[in-house]
This record gives C-alpha cells, sequence and structure tokens, in this order.
C-alpha cells in the first residue's frame, strides 16, 4: 500500500463514494470500511479497484479460527491491499486469517498485507482498566497486541499514533503502524479518544494514517486531503 493518506469512505452508498471521489485520482488510498461494505458487498471494491485505488478492507473480522479463516479465503480474492482483524481474536486465529489469506490468494493475485487491530482509538486508559479488567496501562496492552500479532505473523498493527513509536523500537520499523484518530489541531475528535495530528504520526514512525472526518467532512475534501498529505509528508 502507498504511503499517502488512507481516506476512509464512511459513506452509506456507492453514489455518494463516488460523488467523493470525483476530486480524487485514483493516486490516494481508500478505506472501505463496515458501513459502506455491508451497504454494497464486493461490487464496491470491484470498482474502486477498477479506478485504479489502492484499498484497505477493514472489516475487522474477530471469530473462531475455522470461520475467520474461511472468509480470509474468500476476502483474498478480491485483490485489496491490505485487510485486518481484531488481534483480541488471539494468535490462533490471526494465524488461521493468514493461512485463509494464502490460500485464497490464487495465481495473479497478492496476497493482501494483514494488521491486527490492539485498542481501538475510540477506547482510553479508563475503559481498558474498568471495562476490559486489564490491570497494565493502555500502552501495555496496545504493545502486547502488537508483539502476538508479530509473533503469529502478520504484518502490522492498528493503534495509535501514541503507541507508534514504542511499537516500532520492539517490532520493527517495517512493521505496519497504521493509525487512524487523526485530526487536525483545530478538528473536533467526535467519538475518538487518542488523537494525534499528521505531523505527529510522521515524528512517531506511523507508516500510514487513517483519515475520515477531517477529509470527508470538510468544506473542499481537496484541499482538507492536500494540507493533510503535506503536513504528514513533511513538505510543509
Ligand atoms: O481499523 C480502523 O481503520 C480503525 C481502527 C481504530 O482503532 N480506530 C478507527 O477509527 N478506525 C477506523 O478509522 C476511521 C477513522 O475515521 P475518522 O475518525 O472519521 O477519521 C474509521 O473508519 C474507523 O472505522
Amino acid at each position: 500500500m502507498k504511503t499517502a493518506p488512507i481516506i476512509a469512505l464512511d459513506f452509506d452508498s456507492a453514489e455518494k463514494t463516488f460523488e467523493f471521489l470525483k476530486a480524487f485520482e485514483g493516486d490516494v488510498n481508500v478505506k472501505v470500511g463496515m458501513q459502506l461494505y455491508y451497504k454494497e458487498g464486493p461490487a464496491i471494491v470491484a470498482r474502486l479497484k477498477e479506478l485504479g485505488y489502492d484499498i484497505f478492507l477493514d472489516l475487522k473480522l474477530h471469530d473462531i479460527p475455522n470461520t475467520v479463516q474461511s472468509a480470509m479465503e474468500v476476502l483474498a480474492g478480491f485483490g485489496v491491499d491490505l485487510i485486518n482483524v481484531h488481534a483480541a481474536g488471539g494468535k490462533t486465529m490471526m494465524e488461521a486469517a493468514l493461512e485463509g489469506l494464502d490460500k485464497g490468494t490464487t495465481s495473479g493475485l497478492v496476497r493482501p498485507s494483514l494488521i491486527g487491530v490492539t485498542q481501538l482509538t475510540s477506547t482510553d486508559e479508563q475503559q481498558v482498566r474498568s471495562e476490559q479488567l486489564i490491570d497494565g496501562s493502555l500502552q501495555d496492552s496496545v504493545l502486547h497486541y502488537a508483539k502476538l500479532t508479530k509473533d503469529a505473523g502478520l504484518d502490522g498493527v492498528v493503534c495509535s499514533v501514541h503507541e507508534a513509536a514504542v511499537i516500532s523500537h520492539v517490532c520493527g520499523n517495517e512493521f505496519f503502524k497504521v493509525t487512524p484518530g487523526i485530526r487536525l489541531a483545530d478538528g473536533g475528535m467526535h467519538d475518538q479518544k487518542r488523537i494525534a495530528t499528521p505531523e505527529e504520526a510522521r515524528l512517531a514512525g506511523s507508516t500510514h494514517i487513517v483519515v475520515g472526518r477531517a477529509i470527508t467532512g470538510a468544506a473542499d475534501p481537496r484541499a482538507a486531503y492536500e494540507h493533510i498529505n503535506s503536513r504528514w509528508k513533511g513538505t510543509k
């Protein structure tokens, strides 16, 4: 997947998605999440692929190993670039996911990179303790999931910018640190808890940033994208 910002296409229809994408050539990365996928199905992925976008299929699989493996075998046939599971599903589930992807990557296809979601960026320290009953810190939990994900053979994790540096230190610079929760200094947090700016993401060693509402909700989405991209790349 290119290192350009990944735009979260959190729209409720293909029509709105392609209206939005009129301002963007195939040189941007896009993310298809649950809302758009559940509405439009595999056809939306096929259309985006035809238009040349690099695609992150964000379905966050989390089920018993056999179910995840079978699902991944199907999803591998879509030809996307990046796909994810919840690391909380466990090492065996993540290994099964990888096996499914390998099996489904038939000739002519490239296996998508597979990443594990550690702790959602909408989760904070207090929730980790009171709802998940984890004794350690949120950062310890994220790092634990990152190590488990690496041990399972995956290509990286989804984490917040705040954990990117320590994950690089332990799991290596090449290990993907895909970081959502990106906001401009004057942007609203919405439902996110662990947010950071594109500059902070670059300095912390994120390998990719995922940006939704800061672009899709802007009056001029193309201008917002360029602004975020220049800060992410450090050219401005
Ligand atoms: O896996 C993800 O993409 C993801 C993981 C996570 O921990 N936090 C998170 O926000 N996301 C996704 O990243 C996007 C962030 O959207 P915005 O908050 O609008 O920028 C959404 O589509 C989320 O589903």
